[in-house]
């Protein structure tokens, strides 16, 4: 029979696109989404549940009603920037949240969980590219909400015999190549969509934040990897937890572990805009403005791990496709 996931946060971004995911692999996805940022229309064959996971006992019916074999878990608020004006938003929603999932996970058995983790969680370290045993030191309160999560699971998995994986990812970007989906944040925030709706018209111009980091061109040098590349390995992610052996778990010892996902090529914010004016033919406006508060220089992967433990590589890795599924998405091409 095919497993049931319960995928909270799925009505969002990288949620729905690995709805997809799940579904291809034979997998019965079940989203639960407050659709504070997430759009209904966006869960594709997939049941939907309306509802938050800091409401402990929609949590307890749900896993009750439904023979949940594990938890593919997205939801949260996902921008550093509002997190460094507003932490205990980001606290209450990606730390208590969590808690209360994870609580309810442990009082009706149902042990593994994929985690959406950061690449926040590394701070604004001088490393790169960055491997996951480096020091976690977030410079936002959004990167230490997920990296409190991450020592949540670390010790829950030691203590209860969850298990867990984080993935790390850096910069989702990019559409369903079919065109079925695409980035809907609401106000919109990431670089990629903004510097498209720059290009379409629906935005007068784009502002570059910050032009005198200590990188190649000034500007904050980050990896995008395409949202189905991710969608991909939440797939193989949930594949390694269910060949755990569980017979070899002694006693209540669980599992935890973390992955980075990127490509391991970083672009700077110029290199984005001029790849999207190739790809799109159009010149629109350019602004150069100050840092915003929160934003690490350079954060680049090193996906090795990901690759050798759980079979993962991306295969969209180019930049200019991302950008061209996302224009793609919005109409344009
Ligand atoms: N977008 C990125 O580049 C990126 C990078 C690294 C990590 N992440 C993480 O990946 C996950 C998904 O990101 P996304 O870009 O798809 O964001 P998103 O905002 O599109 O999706 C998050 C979803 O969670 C839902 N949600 C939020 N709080 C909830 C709650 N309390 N109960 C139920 N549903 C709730 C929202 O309505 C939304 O549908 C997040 O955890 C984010 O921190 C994203
Ligand atoms: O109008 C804009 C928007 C962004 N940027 C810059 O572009 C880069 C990328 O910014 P953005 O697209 O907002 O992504 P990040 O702030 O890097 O954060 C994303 O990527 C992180 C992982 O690296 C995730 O943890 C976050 O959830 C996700 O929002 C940063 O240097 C921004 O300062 C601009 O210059 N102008």
């Amino acid at each position: 029979m095919a497993k049931t996931i319960l995928v909270p946060g799925g009505a969002g971004f990288i949620g729905s696109h690995t709805l997809l995911a799940l579904k291809a692999a034979g997998y019965t996805p079940l989203v639960l989404d407050n659709l504070s940022n997430g759009h209904q229309d966006a869960v594709l064959d997939a049941n939907f549940i309306e509802g938050d996971i800091r409401d402990e006992a929609l949590l307890d019916q749900l896993f009750e009603n439904h023979a949940i074999d594990a938890v593919v878990h997205f939801a949260a608020f996902i921008e550093a920037g509002e997190s460094v004006r507003d932490p205990m938003k980001f606290y209450d929603n990606n730390v208590a949240g969590s808690l209360n999932l994870v609580r309810a996970m442990v009082r009706h058995g149902v042990r593994k969980m994929v985690f959406s983790s950061t690449a926040a969680v590394y701070g604004d370290s001088t490393d790169a590219p960055l491997t996951e045993d480096l020091p976690k030191v977030p410079i936002n309160p959004y990167g230490q909400t997920k990296w409190a999560v991450e020592c949540m699971l670390r010790d829950t998995a030691a203590a209860d015999g969850l298990q867990a994986i984080a993935l790390r990812y850096f910069n989702a970007a990019g559409a369903d190549p079919e065109g079925r989906l695409g980035e809907r944040h609401d106000p919109e925030t990431h670089l990629i969509p903004l510097v498209l709706q720059a290009a379409s018209g629906q935005r007068d111009a784009i502002s570059i934040f910050g032009t005198d980091y200590d990188t190649r061109d000034g500007t904050c040098i980050r990896d995008y990897i395409h949202v189905a590349d991710l969608a991909d390995a939440h797939v193989k992610a949930l594949e390694h937890l269910f060949t755990q052996d569980d017979s070899k778990v002694r006693g209540r010892r669980g599992f935890y572990d973390a992955f980075n996902l990127g490509n391991g090529q970083g672009f700077s914010v110029r290199e984005v805009v001029d790849a999207a004016k190739q790809v799109t033919g159009v010149d629109f406006t350019v602004k150069e403005e100050e840092r915003r508060p929160g934003d690490p220089a350079v954060l680049v992967a090193n996906a090795e791990k990901a690759r050798t433990t759980l079979g993962w590589s991306p295969s969209i890795p180019a930049l200019e496709d991302m950008v061209a599924h996302a224009w793609n998405f919005m109409g344009q091409s």
